[in-house]
């Protein structure tokens, strides 16, 4: 089973998960959607194919996120007995397995009581929001059976155990350099860009990864220079700067010789790690003189596992008292034009109902 399901995410899924994304009219807005998102998918599959072909043939997403989820539930089940036994699910928004096919699975089991954990730790009407919307869709048309209660646990992109468990990776890369120069080292902290029509309608998350490398620089007691830029770019239109390609450069035109790369808004390696951070700009870094390392992708971090289970401990004891979202989900973007976005607000507000 399990292995069926890692093949899933193997080279040969790579056009449907285009397909997925470039369909999801609340990541993407375009004309004649159904029509353009598979003509989009085609034409940019080879390419991407190529990519997950380099990393070793497929995206580690789904094999990082059941160990986490697995260490998450069995901390849980140790930490907070009155609500066990605890029992994690993964829904993906492009990818297998898709969310109908898990609410398939969790109504085949029975399922009462849902937290909706989003793995991004900052929240963004793109991902989160999207995959909220996503469960909304689905959770109204009763794919997860009927008796289902929602809560929701919408972003922790500052909470200590995260935060702990970057700072420490970040220590791991640093003492790659000489004691001498350590403190010289550029913390370069990298977070998939957005494009700007998205920050400019009152999308959270660029403020969020900044109040996330905040509390690491604070953590790690602001021993080095540091800056956050922005990757990942898709598409002709303008997006979050400035771009990580281009900041290596710049750094490398100052002079600085020595960087450490820090994804900080994804929980474990995926194509912009392995491909775009280890194999494009680490590499392009190098040959412009600059000493590169990459801090470790949280993947099976247990300081970071834990965090989890602190944070869905918390959760269930604070949704008792505090109902089943937070104050800040209920607040739509101020440019949102999105009706599914106001509709999802309240029906989590009502515990899914
Ligand atoms: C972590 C935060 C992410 C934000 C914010 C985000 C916004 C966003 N992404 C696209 C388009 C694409 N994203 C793609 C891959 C991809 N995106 C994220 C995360 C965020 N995206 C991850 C972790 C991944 C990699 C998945 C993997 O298995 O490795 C892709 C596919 C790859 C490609 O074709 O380049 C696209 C396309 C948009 C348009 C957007 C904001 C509106
Ligand atoms: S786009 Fe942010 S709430 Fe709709
Ligand atoms: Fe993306």
């Amino acid at each position: 089973m399990l292995h069926q399901l890692e093949k899933a995410q193997q080279v040969p899924e790579t056009h449907d998960f285009l397909k997925n994304l470039f369909l999801d009219g609340d990541l993407i807005p375009l004309p004649f959607q159904k029509y353009l998102a598979p003509w989009i998918a085609k034409r940019r599959t080879p390419q991407i194919e190529k990519q997950y072909e380099e990393i070793g043939g497929g995206s580690p997403i789904l094999r990082y996120t059941k160990i986490q989820g697995e260490g998450m539930a069995k901390l849980m089940d140790e930490l907070n007995p009155e609500t066990a036994p605890h029992k994690f699910y993964v829904a993906f928004r492009y990818a297998n397995p898709l969310t109908e096919e898990t609410a398939r699975q969790m109504k085949a089991d029975g399922v009462t009581r849902a937290v909706a954990f989003t793995q991004y730790p900052q929240y963004s009407c793109s991902t989160t929001g999207s995959s909220l919307n996503e469960l909304y869709r689905k959770g109204k048309a009763g794919d997860f059976g009927k008796d289902i209660e929602w809560s929701v646990i919408d972003r922790w992109g500052t909470h200590p155990g995260f935060i702990e468990a970057v700072a420490q990776n970040i220590e791991a890369a640093l003492a790659k350099f000489p004691e001498s120069s350590r403190s010289e080292t550029v913390l370069l902290f990298s977070a998939h860009s957005l494009p700007m029509s998205v920050v400019n309608r009152g999308d959270p998350y660029v403020l969020e990864v900044s109040a996330s490398v905040s509390a690491v620089m604070d953590r790690l007691g602001h021993s080095n220079p540091y800056r956050l830029v922005w990757q990942s770019q898709v598409g002709p239109s303008a997006w979050m700067g400035m771009q990580t390609g281009e900041a290596l450069k710049g750094l490398a035109r100052l002079g600085k010789k020595q960087v450490v790369l820090i994804p900080i808004a994804f929980t474990s390696d995926h194509i912009e790690t392995l491909y775009e951070l280890d194999l494009e700009y680490a590499k392009e870094a190098r040959e412009h003189g600059i000493e590169v390392h990459r801090a470790t992708s949280l993947n099976d971090s247990p300081v970071f596992i834990r965090a989890l289970a602190d944070i869905a401990t918390a959760h269930l004891r604070q949704t008792a008292k505090t109902g089943p979202t937070s104050i800040q989900v209920g607040l739509r973007c101020p440019g949102c034009k999105n009706e599914t976005c106001g509709a999802q607000k309240t029906w989590f507000a009502r515990g899914g109902r």
